[in-house]
């Protein structure tokens, strides 16, 4: 499991770091300063670095070991620029011609990073940032940016902003975080539309912000450099502070029969509305559940009966028909709102689930049903899994919403644990950037980016088959918690695995393979 780091939860490891002895401030930032350079020399070079590499590089353009390599590195006023000063030093020692800027006032650097600029003035001189005009960004040249790593606050200087949009065709390495994302929230501080770096090395652990949000895209591809803190876990924060990236559970099959596996129930819509429910629960029978059968208004029977073999299929009239159904105790787990529609009796369907007690998902149209009714709100119970989108989110829990746009220190992570303490059930906000949490604020993210960037996941019906696959987990008895981080992961696995040109539909059938690959 990786933890994924607030700007404060570093801040707060180092100095306990160096509060006990184990690694001082200095011996920190040169072991920063040698990770990414160890990087850029691994990228020129062309082969693997020593640091595991999230996502694909470019090829390292214009530079070669034999024609030379120049580097322009450009330092800001605290530790980030401190890194960039013992960057400029290293590539210097390793036969780089090094040229190095400033923003501020040198008089005011402090601590680690004004020594490390002493050390730098051994070897060369510093000029002002504003010097750095646009002539002087020849396309072979590295920048190097350390201007603002963790410490970033507010909007970026214009000056930042001008040599920044002016390196756009330059190789680019960020030191810590592109300046202007801000390593919590993954937004850019900017109202310009910041050049994105092509690799960027943090250090100890990746932050929020390098998975969240615009974070994956500014970032280029990431790497993750030991800084002397490999030792020194998380163990200070509370557990509902720590934030992991998504895993999957053991999902190996013990024997029994097909009951044994569980039975999802995924209701559907009426006639012509029944793909999405057929797409979620094919995604429950291929993850494993030992059967699975979509409830329809009797009106559709015939369209879904054309349309299923290992599938079951029941006529559900009125609720009443429904709670028959639902006698049947070998019905442990549920699947509501793709295709379901938002009639009265779609929400008095939805109330009959939810009294029932059993482990459900409520997507898409069940979350708006919801989100205008209190009572079937208030029915919600700890077997719940809610999976809105952004749209969705936003009617379920318009302040929330309003925060995560409008509160700078408010990141999605702390949004979806409140709408879970709220709801009091797992809920999973998608996006690219999935975050999962459950009432007692364990919380993770399932990132589809770096290598596991699947944008074609943005597909119709692709929503539906995670409300299938988290449903048919349950049916197996895998945990809410367990069964919306197992799902989401294996959602991103199957459109990664299966690659550009899916369809929803290809979700399901890509899954074989993952989960032997995950068995293997
Ligand atoms: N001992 C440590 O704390 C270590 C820190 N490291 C580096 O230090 C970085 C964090 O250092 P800092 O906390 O000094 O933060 P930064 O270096 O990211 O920036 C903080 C400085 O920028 C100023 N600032 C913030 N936003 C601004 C804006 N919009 N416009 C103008 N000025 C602005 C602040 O007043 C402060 O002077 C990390 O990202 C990492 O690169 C590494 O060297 C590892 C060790
Ligand atoms: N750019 C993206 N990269 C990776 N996954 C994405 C991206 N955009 C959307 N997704 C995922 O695709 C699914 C879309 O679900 P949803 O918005 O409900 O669509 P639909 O209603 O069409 O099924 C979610 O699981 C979401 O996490
Ligand atoms: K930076």
């Amino acid at each position: 499991m990786t933890e994924l780091l607030t700007s404060a939860q570093m801040r707060a490891i180092e100095a306990d770091a160096i509060a006990t002895g184990h690694v001082s401030g200095l011996e920190m930032m040169e072991a920063a300063g040698s990770g990414v350079v160890a990087a850029i020399l691994a990228w020129r070079d062309g082969r693997d670095g020593p640091l595991s590499l999230h996502g694909k590089l470019p090829r390292f353009f214009g530079q070669t070991v034999e024609t030379g390599a120049s580097a322009v590195v450009l330092c800001g006023p605290g530790n980030n620029g401190g890194d960039g000063f013992v960057i400029g030093r290293l590539l210097h020692r390793a036969g780089w011609a090094v040229e190095v800027f400033l923003l501020g006032d040198p008089e005011a650097l402090r601590g680690d990073a004004r020594t490390n600029y002493e050390h730098w003035l051994e070897i060369g001189d510093v000029r002002p940032l504003s010097d750095c005009t646009s002539d002087r960004w020849i396309k072979q040249t590295l920048v190097v940016d350390a201007l603002f790593g963790t410490g970033l606050t507010r909007h970026l200087p214009d000056v930042v902003e001008n040599v920044l949009m002016a390196t756009a065709n330059c190789p680019r390495v960020a030191v810590d975080v592109p300046s202007g994302l801000c390593a919590d929230r993954g937004v850019v501080l900017s109202e310009r539309s910041l050049p994105a770096a092509h690799l960027t090395v943090t250090f100890h652990r990746p932050k929020l912000g390098h998975l969240l949000a615009d974070g994956p895209t500014q970032c280029g591809a990431l790497a993750v450099a030991d800084i002397g803190l490999a030792a020194r876990g998380i163990a200070p924060f509370k557990h509902d502070q720590v934030v992991s990236e998504a895993v999957p559970s053991d999902l190996r099959k013990q024997q029994g029969h097909k009951y044994s596996h569980g039975h999802a129930l995924v209701l559907s819509g009426g006639v012509g509305r029944g793909g999405a429910a057929r797409l979620a629960a094919r995604a429950a029978l291929r993850v494993g559940a030992g059967a699975v059968t979509i409830g329809c208004p009797p009106a559709a029977m015939i369209e879904n009966a054309a349309q299923l073999n290992a599938i079951m299929l029941q006529a559900v009239g009125d609720v009443g028909a429904l709670d028959a159904i639902l006698d049947d105790s070998r019905i442990n787990a549920l699947c509501v709102g793709p295709g379901f529609g938002l009639s009265e009796d779609r929400a008095d369907k939805l109330h009959a689930l939810l009294k029932s007690g059993r482990a459900a998902v409520i997507d898409a149209d069940a979350l708006t049903l919801l989100s205008k009714d209190a009572d079937l709100r208030g029915a919600l119970h700890g077997k719940c899994v809610l999976t809105p989108h952004a749209g969705e989110f936003a009617r379920l829990f318009p302040d929330l919403a309003d925060a995560m746009d409008s509160t700078p220190d408010r990141n999605k992570t702390e949004i979806v644990r409140m709408a879970a303490a709220d709801v009091g059930c797992v809920v999973v906000f998608k996006g690219a950037d999935t975050v999962i949490a459950d009432p007692t604020g364990t919380c993770c993210v399932n990132a589809s980016a770096y290598h596991r960037a699947a944008p074609w996941l943005a597909t119709a019906g692709s929503g539906d088959v995670l409300a299938g696959l988290i449903a048919g987990l349950m049916a197996r008895g895998v945990t809410p918690w367990d069964a919306a981080q197992t799902g989401a992961w294996l959602h991103t696995e199957s459109a990664v695995s299966f690659g550009p040109g899916l369809i929803a539909e290809d979700l399901p059938e890509e899954l074989p393979n993952v989960l032997q690959n995950i068995a293997s």
